[in-house]
């Protein structure tokens, strides 16, 4: 049965309709990588329609003591604009470590590059991208019944982020190439072949207020916008530096991510920073209270260009997540998750799911970059402390088998700067649980991160990611035809990156997962239902009932 199509619109392509999964250009329709056959999903020229049917189970606790759990079932119309757009990424900390990194790869793999290194010759690579490095399965094969897996990427038509335009900011007047070599993280012989190109990039001026980071960043502030708290003349320099990008590279969209140092937690202030029009006055009297974040993350949002946070600090204050609910804008955060922490909720979800009783965790890492540095200073520690310490409450509050409410294990978070090692960061950490009849079992475990060159795919991940969510919306069924009525996007704070980042930010009211599992899980079946598929359960009854 050919799959369906509506009004005929599409057109036949080899006997199939020209459905859109795949990976275009900027700008262009791709061919499809496969289509879906089903009643549920629709293919026309620009969308991908399906109707999808999402499955959940409610429990409700009787009075009379019973538990009663029952299955319900929502209704979804799913719209996915198959263009792939043009974009571009503007990195607020351009200069650093992980900006110039990005920048130098990504043109490494735009160029198919190969360089010289003592191991032999090295092939620029996306490995560390969720999105570029990992498969999904899609399903068995017909005949033989194995599973079929398809690159990430491919499961729905998305940017390639060969084919993003980067720019950015940074206090930091130095250029990319030069940047590149403070930033002694990649190796010469690539660094040789990309230092051209870098060395014509240099990050626009940006704002710096000095009490939100370490004082020992005061040297590298040599590229600054007049003034040094907030203004509404940040904001809106921020938004034209956003306008010009767009424009001068004839783009379709722009999405803005801070790199840049972690700062302090800003404190929240009613009347300061806990509504949006608070937070616009704010600014607008130049309270001291709003970091530079805030005011990236404003001009964003005003622009309607996609915001993430890279860092641990708190942002995404109350009037700050109100703004973009308002304005329609996507947010996400915080903190890239990219080494020492990944393994930390990889290896709980495993132990606490295994039934062992994790006690005590001692997470230790020294390193020797410019962000260690920054850290080097106690209320920059403390905003990272936060996020490496919040990442396994989830899980530890979801075994009441092994913890009583509000027990959960010790939990150290020790980071030191010693620049000897430079980015090449030493994660150290001891895993301590208790198992069967009183015994005990210890995870000491050392874990060598070279810290840009793990955060930096994490980088194209949520720009990647975070531009595809603007190009998808949702309604609740409706057999009123594909009108483009009462369709919407998803809520403003994008708690579908949550994968990589190590504090997710979710819409106000809502629970935060750090399980990397279910996060994982989360993005590739959201993924899924945007064509009709259902999530993969990994049952494989066919395998079990014949
Ligand atoms: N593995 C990782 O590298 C990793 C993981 C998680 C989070 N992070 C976070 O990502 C951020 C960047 O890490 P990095 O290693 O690239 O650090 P970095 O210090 O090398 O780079 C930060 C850059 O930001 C610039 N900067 C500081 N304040 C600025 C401002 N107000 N506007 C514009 N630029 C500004 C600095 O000049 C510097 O060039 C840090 O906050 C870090 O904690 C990194
Ligand atoms: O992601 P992860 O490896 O757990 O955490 C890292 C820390 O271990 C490191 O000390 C810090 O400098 C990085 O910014 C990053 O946050």
């Amino acid at each position: 049965m050919a799959p369906h199509a509506e009004n005929d619109v599409a057109t036949a392509n080899g006997g199939g309709h020209t459905g859109n999964n795949g990976t275009a250009a900027s700008g262009s329709v791709a061919r499809p990588k496969f289509i879906v056959d089903s009643p549920n999903v629709v293919y026309t020229d620009s969308e991908i329609r399906s109707k999808y049917t999402y499955r959940t189970t409610t429990v409700t606790d009787r009075e009379d003591g019973t538990r009663v759990v029952t299955p319900k079932e929502t209704v979804y119309d799913f719209k996915l604009e198959t263009k792939v757009p043009k974009v571009g990424v503007m990195l607020v900390g351009w200069g650093g470590n992980n900006g110039t990194t990005i920048t130098a790869g990504i043109i490494a793999n735009r160029r198919g590059l190969v360089w010289e290194t003592r191991n032999g010759r090295q092939t620029a690579n996306y490995y560390g991208s969720v999105v570029m490095g990992s498969t999904l399965k899609l399903g068995n094969d017909s005949k033989t019944g194995q599973e079929v897996n398809i690159p990430f990427h491919d499961v729905l038509p998305m940017v390639h982020p060969n084919d993003l335009v980067i720019g950015g900011w940074d206090i930091s007047g130095m250029n990319l190439a030069d940047a590149m070599d403070r930033a002694q993280v990649l190796e010469p012989t690539l660094k040789s072949l990309v230092r051209k190109e870098l060395a014509q990039m240099v990050p626009l001026p940006s704002i710096y207020y000095p009490d939100f980071i370490a004082a020992n960043q005061e040297d590298r502030a040599d590229n600054l916008i007049p003034g040094s708290k907030a203004s509404l003349a940040h904001v809106e320099q921020i938004r034209k530096d956003i306008r010009e990008f767009k424009f001068a590279n004839n783009l379709d969209k722009v999405i803005v991510q801070w790199t840049a140092n972690t700062e302090r937690y800003a404190d929240i202030i009613p009347g300061v920073n806990d509504t949006a029009d608070n937070l616009l006055k704010a600014i607008e009297a130049g309270h001291e209270e709003v970091s530079p974040s805030t005011v990236f993350a404003v001009a964003s949002i005003l622009e309607n260009a996609p915001f993430i946070n890279g860092s641990p600090q708190n942002t995404f204050v109350p009037g700050c997540i109100e703004l973009a609910e308002r304005q329609g804008a996507f947010i996400g955060g915080d903190d890239f998750k990219s080494g020492q922490t990944k393994m930390k909720s990889a290896l709980v979800d495993f132990l606490i799911n295994a039934g062992i009783k994790l006690t005590s965790i001692a997470s230790y890492n020294h390193l020797g970059n410019n962000d260690g540095k920054n850290l080097s200073s106690h209320k920059q520690f403390r905003s990272k402390e936060i996020s490496k310490s919040n990442v396994v409450d989830d899980m530890v509050a979801a075994n009441a088998v092994l913890y009583k409410k509000d027990e959960h294990p010790d939990h150290v978070v020790v980071i030191k700067y010693i620049p000897a090692v430079g980015d090449s960061k030493r994660a150290m950490d001891e895993y301590h649980a208790e198992i069967f009849l009183g015994g005990h079992q210890t995870i000491s475990m050392a874990n060598v991160c070279e810290d840009s060159l793990l955060a930096s795919p994490l980088i194209i991940d949520l720009v990647v990611i975070a531009e595809l969510m603007t190009r998808i919306q949702w309604r609740p069924h409706s057999d009123e035809g594909e009108s483009a009525k009462g369709y919407k996007s998803f809520h403003s704070v994008l708690s579908v990156l949550s994968y990589m980042l190590k504090a997710p930010l979710t819409p106000p009211g809502t629970p935060v997962v750090n399980a990397l599992a279910k996060q994982r899980a989360a993005l590739a079946n959201i993924f899924r239902a945007c064509i009709g598929l259902e999530p993969e359960s990994d049952m494989t009854l066919e395998h079990k009932l014949f």
